[in-house]
């Protein structure tokens, strides 16, 4: 054959193909075919035409409308990707100029350059940055550190630089904190927790109540992003029901054409079947990607709620440990708690809406379709089929939602027994304690071996029976239902058309597949729903525990207060104590409702001074103020004398400036002269000393309001806060922060460079506490820059000189230091006193070292007799003088006795002598 005559014979096929399948005419006047650009213009006015027209037949009708769909549908699919492709090669390309920018120092290593990642706007929102490119990987970390306040500090080129690297960086909208809503959900979560919603038995459900109060946080309005995802989801879940019933009849067809040997038709519909594959695929894929974007959305509402609550000023992530539920292992690992559960419950919950609302969607569309082909009767039939099924399966169900729940319990026991390992690794290597150690990953790892086993165990018989009905009986009565109207048409009509016969049954065989997949996929979702139940629980727990603790009214635990408002306890007997976790629900009631009778203490903030008048230091319990008392009415006050005028402190050359002005001070020298007073005032200090768990520390814990005050006479007036530091016994060093971090904690180091510091104050601040030399370790001052585990870096005396230099930083009025002296040396200790005193620090130092009494102004003495009785004296008065006096006799007492210890001993040495 000639290569005109094929080129012929295709352009004959192609007019016929268009001619018999929708009459449509693609010649021009002279015989030759269309051009491309006008083929479909002309082919979707034809088309238009022949839907619109009422002479034309239905038949032709609905090719038309079927093909005008496909078109439309694979336009769609198609713009869209390319436009996606062709935004992904643009980041492409934008990421490679980026990384050429910002690689251009030695060696093609990243050039270090110090920026900001974050600020807080007025209305109390947050703007962070954080960086696209993965290599890079700048995600919370100093190191490499994000983008510069201060552009003005560098050059044109370096400038350049920085405005790319800025287009690599994703801008993120923190929402600012909104208090009512957390007051307003702080009731509903109340509610549901004490089943006040529970109008009916018969109708109530705890689960779907707890998942009504979460959506409002997975989805806090209609307009919300989230519900555009979620009406999306559905339009696309339609559209690909829609596309199923499309398939399911184009199969008919070809199966039609190839038994009747229809070439033309035959070539039409396989042309289709290419066709509407497009849609179909991009369909599926959408429905995947929406699904996963819901679920990160959830995930993301969900930890940002958390965290509003978890950590704020109001300390809740301390305080949760003394909460009735604090033992229960959702609290227990809250750390796995926000992490792991609600990843898990996020996925469950938007997989679970795909997974019921697509096999209902499809039951909708397949049962109404398949009425017409297998009548009313045969669909009963159908859904009959469904309802037994149904109850069958939930019979056998077994209770996933707990065991889900439980499994996730052992997973946050192994995972945190592990994080202990790695924290205290030095501590447990020189105990050797290896053994004990490995014992107990083991056994944690085999509970949890065991629980996933049990849930899958407990699977088993369930899958089994699954399998058998879903799988084999539905598929096996699907093939009855569908051979039905053949059969009685046959019969009925004595006409036995196979082709007919063969579409029809295709058609139908196919539909009742379909909606026994769907069926199926329902009855599955009945597991996937227990499941769900677990992590629902596991999350609403979780947050109205932190409501409870973030509350006003939070009562530390406290469990039953008398109605006259004294406090007064019936005593838990040892049964009663030990089922309190599991009554705790029960309880919650009389809790809640004198919570605020509980904690009656009164703190005044912003005072000129640090203040206890007649407070009791109680350990908080579920007693509340019957629980053990460790100090009684407690009163102090530093300075002993409070001049009226408000309190000064320097924090920048500004602020130094003015106060230096205020006072006829010049300071033409420097803002680093590190030998000027910090503080204007006499710079009073109070030791307290006393033994071994008297309460030292927990005076401290009041001081920084993570104790409560029960008594009702008790009153507490404290600085401001920016004006108290309060140093704890144990050094605190920021996991994955820089050196300078460590040093300006807990200032972070945005705002640090914000207020226009350098690292020239570090260095004379470390020179002060003689740590400087640790400069001198590394390259210098990049040492600021270097990231180390510093709680297992630093020594315990570098530990502890550490805090000094935060105090030198931050400059409060006020510090509370717990032994924060006890691995230092004596001279060193010396010095650091001295210090202290020559900057007019206000300051508490709770110690059992005598030796402290000279560097302070006030003693606070708690007896050892356990009664929580004390004493306070001014030292240097005849009082204290005389207690001094009293200790030094004591003292010669004893060395009067070492004459006779020594001669014992000798005794003692010549009897071994003898042995
Ligand atoms: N969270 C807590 N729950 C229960 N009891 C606590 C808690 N914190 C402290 N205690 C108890 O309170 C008592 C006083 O503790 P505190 O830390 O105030 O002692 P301290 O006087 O500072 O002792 P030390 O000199 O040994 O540090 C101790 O018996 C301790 O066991």
């Amino acid at each position: 054959m000639s290569k005109s005559d094929s080129r012929k014979k295709l352009k004959d096929l192609l007019i016929n193909l268009h001619q018999g399948c929708i009459e449509f005419d693609i010649t021009t006047s002279s015989n030759s075919l269309l051009s491309f650009r006008s083929y479909y213009k002309t082919l979707l006015l034809h088309l238009v035409d022949v839907i619109k027209s009422p002479t034309r037949t239905p038949k032709l009708r609905n090719r038309a409308i079927m093909i005008l769909l496909t078109i439309i549908l694979s336009g769609i699919t198609l713009s869209t990707t390319v436009s996606y492709t062709g935004y992904k090669i643009i980041q492409v390309f934008k990421n490679l100029i980026v990384n050429s920018y910002s690689r251009n120092g030695r060696n093609g290593k990243p050039v270090l350059r110090r920026t900001r990642s974050q600020m807080m706007l007025d209305t109390g929102a947050r703007v962070m940055y954080i960086h696209e490119d993965n290599n890079m990987n700048l995600v919370g970390s100093n190191r490499d550190i994000t983008l510069n306040s201060k552009l003005g500090n560098i050059s044109g080129m370096a400038r350049t630089n920085l405005n790319n690297i800025k287009q690599s960086f994703k801008k993120i909208f923190i929402p600012p904190r909104d208090e009512d809503l957390f007051e307003h959900d702080k009731f509903l979560f109340k509610n549901v927790e004490m089943g006040k919603l529970k109008k009916s038995q018969l109708f109530y459900s705890k689960f779907l109540s707890q998942l009504s109060v979460l959506s409002k946080i997975l989805i806090p309005t209609i307009v919300d992003k989230n519900s555009i995802l979620l009406f999306l989801q559905i339009f696309f879940l339609i559209l690909r029901t829609y596309l199923s019933l499309l398939v399911a009849r184009l199969d008919g067809r070809i199966v039609r054409d190839i038994i009747s040997g229809r070439l033309k038709n035959f070539i039409v519909d396989i042309g289709y079947w290419f066709l509407i594959a497009f849609p179909a695929s991009y369909t599926n894929a959408a429905i995947k990607l929406l699904q996963r974007k819901l679920s990160l959305n959830f995930r993301v509402n969900l930890t940002r709620y958390i965290h509003d609550l978890y950590l704020d000023k109001k300390l809740s992530f301390y305080k949760i440990i003394f909460d009735y539920n604090a033992n229960s292992s959702i609290i227990k690992n809250i750390d796995n708690s926000i992490t792991n559960d609600i990843a898990k419950f996020c996925d469950a919950s938007t997989s679970i809406f795909a997974n019921i609302a697509k096999p209902v969607i499809d039951l909708i569309f397949f049962s109404v379709y398949l009425r017409d082909n297998i009548g009313s009767i045969g669909v009963a039939g159908i859904f009959i089929n469904y309802f037994v099924t149904g109850y069958i399966l939930r019979a056998f169900a077994p209770p996933l939602g707990r065991l889900a729940s439980d499994m996730s319990a052992s997973d946050g026991d192994y995972y945190n027994y592990h994080l202990n390992l790695i924290n205290n690794c030095e501590e447990i290597s020189f105990y050797q304690g290896t053994n004990v150690e490995t014992t107990k990953v083991k056994q944690l790892y085999y509970i949890l071996m065991d629980k996933m086993l049990i849930m899958d165990k407990s699977k088993f018989n369930y899958n089994m029976i699954e399998g058998y009905i879903l799988k084999y009986t539905w598929s096996g009565l699907g093939y009855v239902f569908a051979s039905f109207p053949i059969i009685f048409t046959t019969i009925a009509s004595g006409i036995n058309s196979e082709e007919q016969n063969m579409k029809q049954f295709i058609v139908n065989k196919r539909l009742m597949l379909s909606l026994a997949d769907a069926g199926s996929r329902l009855m599955h979702s009945i597991k996937d729903i227990s499941q769900l139940t677990g992590y629902t629980n596991r999350i609403f727990t979780l947050i109205s525990t932190l409501h409870r603790v973030h509350s006003n009214d939070f009562a530390y635990g406290a469990y039953i207060v008398g109605s006259n408002g004294t406090g007064s306890m019936e005593n838990l007997t040892g049964a009663q104590s030990k089922s309190f976790n599991l009554k705790a629900d029960k309880v919650s009631s009389s809790i809640n409702s004198s919570d605020s009778t509980v904690i009656r203490g009164t703190i005044q903030k912003n005072f000129n001074g640090l203040r206890f008048e007649n407070i009791d230091v109680i350990i908080p319990s579920t007693k509340g103020q019957l629980g053990s008392k460790l100090i009684k009415k407690l009163t102090f006050q530093i300075p002993p004398f409070i001049a009226p005028i408000s309190s000064m402190k320097i924090n920048s050359l500004q602020d130094l400036n003015t106060s230096l002005s205020k006072l006829n001070i010049s300071n033409k020298n420097s803002i680093y002269d590190m030998t000027l007073p910090f503080s204007y005032g006499p710079g009073s200090s109070l030791l307290i000393l006393g033994p071994n768990s008297c309460g030292k520390s927990s005076i401290q814990r009041i001081i920084a309001e993570i104790w409560p005050i029960y008594n009702k006479n008790g009153l507490m007036s404290i600085p401001a806060e920016d004006e108290l530091m309060c140093i704890p016994q144990r050094p605190y060093f920021s996991k994955g922060g820089t050196f300078r971090d460590q040093i300006i904690y807990p200032m972070g180091s945005d705002e640090f460079f914000d207020r226009g510091l350098k690292d020239k104050l570090l260095v004379q601040i470390l020179a002060d506490v003689k740590l400087e030399y640790l400069l001198k370790r590394d390259k210098g001052w990049s040492y600021f820059d270097a990231v180390f585990d510093w709680k297992d870096v630093l020594s315990g005396g570098e530990k502890q000189r550490m805090n000094f230099a935060r105090i030198l930083f931050h400059k409060p009025r006020f510090v509370i230091l717990d032994e924060a002296t006890n691995a230092i040396s004596v001279d060193m200790e010396d010095y650091l006193f001295k210090m202290l005193k020559k900057y007019r620090f206000n300051f508490i130092s709770i110690s059992q070292r005598p030796s402290l009494v000279k560097y302070h102004d006030l003693l606070l003495e708690i007896s050892e007799d356990k009664e929580g009785t004390w004493t306070l004296q001014t030292l240097g008065t005849d009082e204290a003088i005389s207690s001094i006096d009293n200790e030094i006799e004591e003292l010669e007492a004893k060395l009067m006795k070492v004459q006779v210890w020594e001669e014992e001993r000798r005794e003692l040495q010549k009897r071994l002598e003898v042995i």
